[in-house]
């Protein structure tokens, strides 16, 4: 699913208008009936409704919506919000309709005294703002966000949270933005969604789809885009009835070091778990025995030091290489770094301390072979690329990043980004916060190892990695729970994700 910037939307929203064709004003009726009829499911016993509407088309939705609720005996009152004597075309024509429905109060709120009590049970329509907010809030509407704020009523915001900018909210004024309970989006998310520092304010979202032209969706070119599950499958090779060990390739995995062979351990067995057709894990001397007996699949591949990693095998057999989960980056193991880097002609995946050698030794980036994939945590990021205080510089760096050295740069977490070479991000909807525990990412860093392996692409390897790494996640907290799941569980229901991906 593509995600659009604010900007760009209502360029699709006129295309629609004039290609479908509709009328503007019915494209706003069936956008308020998906969200009225949103709201009936999750507020199914009539209670009171305090709906704040601006003046632009957010506020056009809110008026529609109020008529909606109203005609289902909800108790509705609207508050116009004054920033300016005149509404958009259609948001006039919906408060005409209001006014023909006697049961609904509608007042203009000029000050913040003239603001109302808002009761724990009430549910406000935040309709202020939408795609269209140009500037920081201030004046009134800051007040009235504030006192929204500052209420225990459950609040549903209209396409985006007033006062939230669809993407760069860097300059923003976080005071001046209204903190959703639920926020019902018009067919796509907004980019600011899956930015950490705005949960609170979107809180739970979910995009209703209004029936914007096809054709436009398609035309518009968007950097940002959201994994699906057809999209993810669409990736897939199929196997062969012939097909042997030899067509899923042989992937070298370097990890593991004193005290950290587990990282070794989960990234090795989630690896033989996503199709490879052959392992060698290369390790530290001290870890052999642990490897032979945990993971039994793996062929050994054994380092002269007893402790750390300092040399590799011969790199002509492999078809893709993992580098980073548990290796430490000890002198040795950076010398060791540094020739590898010479050597390799695959794909690589460079992992945790991987990165953090990298982090320290720019220069060696120089030496990055093709098809690169980084998986950095965000402190690892930070030490890769640099510090930002907000998601969206955040976010361009990323993309900066990626197309500079030409690698797949991945940011883990809720909503993990792939950043590619070409300039695109993918966001990624599976996984949930019982994967914040250690060894979930050496789990992530065997499966695209598996992928590379297979002979997929670096970008389209992490993009199934990904996704299907929080799929396995997400089954394995159906059975066990946030608290209780562990990195093995993730490996555990590897099976169970392949086939729900695949089905
Ligand atoms: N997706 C779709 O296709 C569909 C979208 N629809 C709906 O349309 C919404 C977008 O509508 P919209 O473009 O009219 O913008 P909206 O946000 O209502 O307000 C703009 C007004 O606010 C003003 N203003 C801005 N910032 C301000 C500030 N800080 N302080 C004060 N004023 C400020 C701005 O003034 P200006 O910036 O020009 O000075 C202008 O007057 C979208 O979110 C969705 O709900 C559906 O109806 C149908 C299908
Ligand atoms: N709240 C969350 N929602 C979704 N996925 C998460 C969440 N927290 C962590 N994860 C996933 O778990 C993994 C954690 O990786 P990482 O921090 O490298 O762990 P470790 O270093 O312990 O192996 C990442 O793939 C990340 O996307
Ligand atoms: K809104």
């Amino acid at each position: 699913m593509k995600i659009f910037p604010a900007s760009k939307i209502a360029e699709i929203d006129s295309y629609t208008i004039e290609n479908e064709p509709i009328e503007s004003i019915d494209l706003m009726e069936r956008a308020s009936s998906k969200l009225f009829k949103k709201i009936l499911k999750k507020f199914p016993a009539p209670r009171n409704c305090k709906i704040f509407v601006g003046p632009g088309n957010n506020g056009g939705d809110g008026m529609a919506i109020a008529r909606m609720l109203a005609e289902k005996n909800y108790a509705v009152e609207v508050f116009i919000i004054k920033v300016t004597n005149q509404l958009s075309n259609d948001a006039e024509v919906n408060l005409q309709r209001l006014k023909l429905i006697k049961s609904v109060d509608i007042y203009e709120l000029a000050s913040i005294d003239a603001m109302p009590w808002l009761f724990p049970e009430d549910i406000v329509i935040d309709a202020i703002f939408g795609s269209g907010l140009s500037r920081p809030i201030e004046g009134v509407v800051l007040e009235v966000i504030k006192a929204i704020n500052a209420s225990e009523a459950s609040v549903v915001a209209v396409d985006i949270p007033s006062g939230l900018m669809g993407e760069d909210n860097s300059k923003n004024n976080y005071q001046g933005i209204v903190k959703a309970d639920l926020t019902l989006s018009f067919q796509f998310p907004k980019l600011a969604f899956l930015f950490p520092e705005n949960a609170e304010y979107v809180g739970e979202w979910e995009v209703l789809p209004i029936g914007l032209h096809p054709e436009i969706i398609k035309q518009e070119q968007t950097p940002y885009k959201m994994l699906n599950r057809e999209f993810v499958k669409s990736l897939l090779m199929p196997r062969k009835k012939f097909d042997h060990k030899g067509t899923y390739g042989h992937g070298l995995l370097i990890s593991g070091s004193y005290g950290k062979m587990g990282a070794a351990i989960l990234a090795s067995r989630a690896c033989l778990r996503s199709g490879i057709g052959l392992l060698t894990s290369h390790i530290p001397r001290l870890g052999y025995e642990i490897m032979q007996t945990a993971v039994p699949e793996a062929m050994v591949s054994i380092d002269r030091s007893d402790i750390i990693f300092t040399e590799f095998p011969d790199l002509s057999q492999f078809k893709a290489v993992a580098i980073g989960p548990g290796i430490d980056k000890k002198q040795n193991s950076y010398c060791a770094m540094i020739n590898l880097l010479k050597e390799i002609k695959t794909p690589m995946v460079i992992d945790a301390d991987g990165i953090n050698i990298l982090g320290e030794h720019p220069e060696l980036k120089a030496d990055l072979p093709l098809g690169s994939v980084f998986t950095p945590h965000p402190k690892e990021f930070e030490r890769l690329v640099g510090k930002s205080d907000d998601s969206f510089t955040r976010n361009n760096m990323q993309r900066k990043f990626a197309r500079e050295y030409g690698v797949t740069l991945v940011l883990k977490g809720a909503y993990t980004a792939i950043a590619c070479p070409e300039g695109s991000v993918y966001f990624n909807p599976t996984g949930n916060p019982g994967m914040a525990t250690a060894g979930s990412g050496d789990v992530l860093t065997g499966i695209i190892l598996s992928l590379l392996s297979q002979g997929y692409s670096s970008k389209v390897a992490t993009i199934i990695g990904v996704y299907l790494h929080g799929l396995a996640g997400d089954l394995a907290s159906e059975k066990v729970g946030y608290e209780a799941l562990t990195a093995s569980d993730i490996i555990d229901f590897l099976p169970k994700a392949w086939l729900k991906l695949k089905k």
